[in-house]
């Protein structure tokens, strides 16, 4: 089974000096990074992705977070203009790799701010994390940009990301880890008991992509019956990234 086009960016080699906003830096080992990223474009091929590879952005340490340059809503790409402008040379292999996929492409423009990491999907609604990332400007412009989506604003607390304190299950249901996002927007929500378990991928079918750092949480999701695809990404965690950021998934039409 075919579930369409997975963007992956191989780390650059200054990885180490990635942004560190909401927890102390810690060492990075380069070399274990490659092997798991390795490992986690397999966990993709697996579960039925062709993995594309963005170019590499080896004068950008952020660059394997691919999620945050652009979102992909049906067969639009709507490419990012990140709140931390050092990101922001990181667009350019994404737009040529989004318009080799055949996508229609538009940009959030200044003086909108937005990281994809801060845009969660489920159905027809959009929600879009307002923090320290992502402004009120870009809500404005995604709205017009998307008149076919409900866009919901979410204020964060205290986390870089609204993904990284929300995603959403294939079975409508979202998983947080308390006190960082308002939840009462969001219709069904579980909580989780570890913070890395509020992030997975749905893959298609039943297989959730998780991070092997929220073991309780995959035993949860296998007991609800989805397959936990669990992948270890010890090494980009220590740059507040997840499951979520190391990919953007295209989904065959
Ligand atoms: C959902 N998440 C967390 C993301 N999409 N991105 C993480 C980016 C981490 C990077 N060091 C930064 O600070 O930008």
């Amino acid at each position: 089974m075919n579930h369409g086009i997975a963007l992956v960016r191989r780390p650059s080699s200054r990885l180490a000096e990635g942004l560190v906003t909401h927890i102390e830096r810690s060492t990075v080992d380069i070399e274990l990074a490659r092997r798991q990223h390795d490992a986690y474009s397999a966990a993709l091929e697996g579960a039925g992705w062709t993995v594309r590879d963005v170019v590499p952005a080896e004068h950008c340490p952020d660059s394997v977070f691919v999620e945050d340059t652009v979102l992909v809503c049906g067969n639009r790409a709507v490419l990012a203009r990140s709140g931390a402008p050092q990101r922001r040379p990181e667009v350019a292999g994404t737009e040529s790799a989004v318009r080799a996929v055949g996508l229609d492409v538009t940009r959030i423009e200044t003086p909108g701010t937005l990281d994809g990491g801060d845009v969660l999907q489920a159905g027809d609604t959009v929600y879009v994390g307002r923090g320290g990332r992502t402004n009120g400007e870009a809500i404005r412009q995604l709205r017009r940009l998307l008149p076919d989506r409900r866009v919901v604003g979410v204020p964060l607390g205290r986390v870089l990301h609204l993904k990284s304190a929300v995603t959403a299950l294939p079975d409508g249901t979202f998983l947080t880890w308390p006190g960082l996002v308002d939840t009462a927007v969001f219709p069904a929500v579980r909580t989780v008991d570890e913070e890395p378990g509020c992030h997975v991928v749905p893959l298609g079918g039943d297989r959730v992509l998780i991070a092997a750092s929220a073991p309780k949480t995959a035993a949860l999701l296998d007991d609800l019956g989805f397959t936990p695809v669990v992948v270890d990404i010890s090494e980009f965690e220590k740059l507040e990234g997840c499951v979520t950021c190391l990919s953007v998934l295209v989904p065959q039409v």
